[in-house]
């Protein structure tokens, strides 16, 4: 069998402030394995941000043992981890934090220059994941000239750009209303499963975790 793409073992992050010390992660294991969707539940400020942040080896602060795709990340250099993260993590946030000056296809188009794709390969990748999200008409607007929904879908095409082994999403459809967030929401699983990247998915919505392959729930610290 695979490895998983994310193996956490007895993960722990507390925060200090003043005497004052919040144990938010309190020992973690978590595999996903090639292809899973997971629903990460948990109501506001059990930690499910702080869990996204340590798998996406974006901060320090961790105790215990973070695996991508078989490599340990927990001793890793800052180089090693950004190369690692790199070549197998995509990220979506609550809030796309899509480059204003570009347009829809050239903000799916420069991670993929960043990672060494030619200009014209990049263009094809990117209007095809827009495209499949039902935004071929749309190639050529700046997010300014976009709909909530339809930024949040070009934040969607940016994190499967360069074909992530598994994406982080934390709230994706968090700031849109209930209806274009269950369409946003049914085109991002589709488009994952599609392309047969891992997800972990950061969510208060029960119906929403619903259709997702597995869901886990953090908990005092944990996951149930
Ligand atoms: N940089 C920080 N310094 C101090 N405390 C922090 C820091 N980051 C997070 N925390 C605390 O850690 C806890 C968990 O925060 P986190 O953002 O991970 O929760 P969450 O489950 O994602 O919440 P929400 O659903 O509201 O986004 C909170 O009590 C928060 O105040």
């Amino acid at each position: 069998m695979s490895n998983p793409v994310v193996s956490l073992r007895g993960l722990k992050r507390s925060f200090h402030q003043g005497d004052v010390t919040i144990e938010v992660l309190r020992g973690v294991d978590l595999d996903i394995m090639p292809g899973e969707i997971v629903a990460l539940l948990g109501p506001s400020g059990s930690g499910k941000s702080t869990l996204l942040q340590a798998v996406g080896l974006l901060e320090g602060g961790f105790t215990g043992s973070i695996a991508i795709a078989g490599e340990e990340a927990s001793k890793m250099v800052s180089d090693e981890r950004t190369r690692l993260r790199r070549e197998n993590l995509g990220f979506v946030y609550q809030f796309h934090h899509l480059l204003p000056d570009f347009n829809a296809r050239e903000n799916v188009v420069m991670p993929q220059m960043v990672a060494g794709v030619s200009r014209q390969q990049a263009d094809v990748r990117a209007d095809e994941l827009l495209t499949s999200l039902g935004l071929g008409h749309r190639l050529d607007h700046r997010p300014s000239q976009l709909s909530g929904g339809e930024q949040q879908r070009v934040a969607v095409a940016r994190a499967l750009a360069n074909r992530p082994n598994l994406v982080l999403a934390d709230e994706p459809t968090g700031n849109l209303d209930e209806h274009t967030s269950d369409r946003v929401l049914a085109q991002f699983l589709d488009l994952v499963r599609g392309e047969g990247s891992a997800a972990l998915v950061a969510t208060h919505n029960e119906r929403l975790a619903a259709k997702m392959d597995r869901v886990v729930r953090l908990h005092d610290g944990r996951l149930d």
